[in-house]
């Protein structure tokens, strides 16, 4: 399938994003584990949370998890304490993305775990049962998904849990997100140290819990703004807090620099929290930033600032090749198509000078299995009219609503 996409003139427009499937994903398990029987409310319909629901819900002798990485790991961590013998699995990619770390630390604490596969990658056999826990070391710096994974399980371990980080820590604010929605239902968990922390063995507790629209996403609007030649153009987002637990919140601050103003609505009456965007008259000349915190805006601002002209280095980007794509090589290759010659540099940084070339022929951009990469592609229809994007569906791994979210703000999306 292709889409062909052609931008409004303006925006103005009120978009309900989807749900946070970060916060979705940590609520189900974290709810699955405290016995409660009221759903989470305002759950992403999302593929990478579908999963989730329907694995806790039918606990099938096979798993399949599809493309979903926090699913893989949050639910490694889950089987291993929860009676049964499942295997766990997903697509392709998935079996080419490393999960080693968390085995090894999970049989360190007692779990039964076997590779069906190739060693160190799904799919696994996993003999759930009850798990002593106590002190281990796990290297900090490939993926915050394994430490979350951790501390979740980590009420329920006889002994509780001690983390200690090794490495330089990556995505810092998602294990912040977990220990914080930890203690909303109930357990102690908190950090010790710069690289250590400790769960204490203490039963979750039942509650209600509901979940905030996803900032992530939001980001792609934050773009469409950026790159409308209208100065009046405004998107209103629904249901994004001022202060929220999400990282990619910084989306806010980071848009600012680029032309883009966040208004936060007062949420009374009932009403559901909401942010008005608006263009600013200026922008910054370039923009040097470390993604460490943010891995998955990393995206969103290569090609936003590339089709800008706002020479960039972005750092902190080591993570970019185990996602649902090598994103680092997929960035490049994409945005070459369009004339943009983006290097990298140490496996860990993107950078453009400002060097241009003659773009493809064929300017169809390819996806590669991931989502970001069909959604931060889009609003560049601004100054790209007709821009095409292939395999356009892989949106439903997060935003599945995204293609009609676009229509409705006055895309003409072609090809459906
Ligand atoms: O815990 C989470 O919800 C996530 C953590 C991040 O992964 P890494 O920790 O592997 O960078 C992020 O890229 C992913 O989309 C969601
Ligand atoms: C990296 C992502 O997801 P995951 O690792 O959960 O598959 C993402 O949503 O950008």
């Amino acid at each position: 399938m292709q889409y062909n996409i052609t931008a409004p003139r303006t925006l103005g427009t009120t978009i309900n994003l989807p749900a946070s499937k970060s916060i979705s994903n940590r609520a189900l398990i974290i709810h699955a584990l405290s016995g409660g029987d009221v759903l989470p409310g305002n759950l992403s319909d999302c593929d990478d949370t579908e999963v989730v629901l329907r694995a806790l819900s039918d606990m099938p002798e096979t798993i399949d998890i599809k493309a979903a990485g926090t699913a893989m790991r949050f639910m490694t961590a889950y089987l291993s304490v929860i009676e049964g013998e499942h295997v766990i699995t997903g697509t392709e990619r998935m079996k080419h993305r490393p999960i080693g770390i968390l085995v090894n630390a999970l049989r360190y604490l007692g779990a039964d775990i076997e590779y069906e596969g190739e060693e160190g990658f799904p799919p696994l056999r996993i003999k759930g049962k009850a798990l002593q826990g106590g002190m281990l070391e796990i290297p900090g710096n490939v993926s915050s998904q394994y430490i979350s994974a951790l501390l979740m399980i980590g009420p329920v371990l006889e002994h509780g849990l001690e983390l200690k980080l090794t490495g330089d820590v990556i995505s810092r604010p998602y294990i912040d997100l977990t220990l914080c929605m930890m203690r909303d239902f109930g357990a102690m968990a908190e950090w010790t140290g710069n690289d250590t922390i400790k769960v204490h063995h203490k039963r979750y507790n039942q509650r209600t819990y509901f979940i905030e629209n996803d900032w992530s996403a939001a980001s792609y609007w934050y773009e469409a703004v950026a790159l409308c030649d209208d100065m009046d153009a405004e998107i209103r987002l629904t249901g994004l807090e001022d202060g929220s637990l999400q990282g990619d919140s910084v989306v806010k601050y980071l848009f600012n620099m680029l032309g883009v103003k966040t208004i936060f609505e007062k949420n009374g009456n009932g009403q559901p929290a909401a942010v008005r965007l608006k263009k600013l008259h200026t922008r910054l000349p370039r923009f040097d930033y470390d993604f460490i915190n943010q891995p998955d805006m990393a995206q969103t601002f290569v090609v936003c600032c590339a089709v800008m002209n706002i020479p960039f280095r972005f750092t902190g980007l080591a993570t970019l090749k185990i996602k649902e794509t090598d994103r680092i090589q997929a960035l490049k290759t994409e945005m070459l198509k369009l004339g943009y010659v983006i290097k990298d540099s140490n496996d860990s940084e993107l950078w453009w000078d400002g060097e241009r070339c003659e773009p493809a022929t064929d300017m169809a951009i390819d996806t590669y299995e991931d989502h970001r990469m069909a959604m931060a592609f889009a609003p560049l229809a601004f100054k790209f009219p007709g821009l095409k994007i292939n395999n356009p569906q892989v949106v439903s791994k997060s935003y599945p609503h995204f293609w009609d979210d676009l229509g409705r703000a006055g895309f003409i999306v072609g090809g459906r």
